[in-house]
């Protein structure tokens, strides 16, 4: 579940998008992105994956650049899918953080982030959906 300080609005030129509905602390945790871990190679090949819901992410492994997905295109409610992208001012910033060795992607607030405001976080240097470096 879902913190209750967010909710799902529609913004006619982003589509939906999760706004807080209470303020919101700088360093506090706002939501998981919550889906299913997959490698980078079946987020590539398979047929079927709605790519608009994949994040992608980097890890680094003894020296090794590791790529992970989480795919996220089940229509399950949570609202760690619909969060929209800002390149210039995000409020949020996502961080990896390891329960019983497997990733969570995790957004947690950069700054305060009042009532009504869309959250938001840089989703990568590169195309859609959300390709992340080293986190
Ligand atoms: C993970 S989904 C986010 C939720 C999406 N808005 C929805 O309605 O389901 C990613 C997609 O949202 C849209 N999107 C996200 N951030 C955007 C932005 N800043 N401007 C325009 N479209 C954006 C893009 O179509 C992107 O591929």
């Amino acid at each position: 579940e879902d913190k209750p300080i967010l909710k799902e609005k529609i913004d006619s030129y982003k589509g939906r998008g999760v706004f807080a509905t209470k303020p919101i602390e700088k360093g506090s945790f706002v939501l998981e992105y919550r889906g299913e871990l997959i490698t980078k190679e079946e987020s590539d090949c398979s047929e079927g994956f709605d790519h608009f819901y994949i994040l992608v992410w980097t890890t680094t492994f003894f020296s090794y650049c590791v790529p992970f997905s989480i795919d996220a295109s089940q229509e399950d409610g949570s609202l760690g899918r619909l969060v929209n992208d800002d390149h210039k001012l995000p409020n949020c910033r996502m961080k990896r953080i390891m329960v019983d060795k497997k990733p969570h992607l995790c957004l947690f607030a950069i700054e305060d982030t009042a009532i009504g405001t869309e959250i938001t976080y840089n989703y990568g240097d590169t195309k859609w959906p959300c390709d992340l470096k080293h986190i």
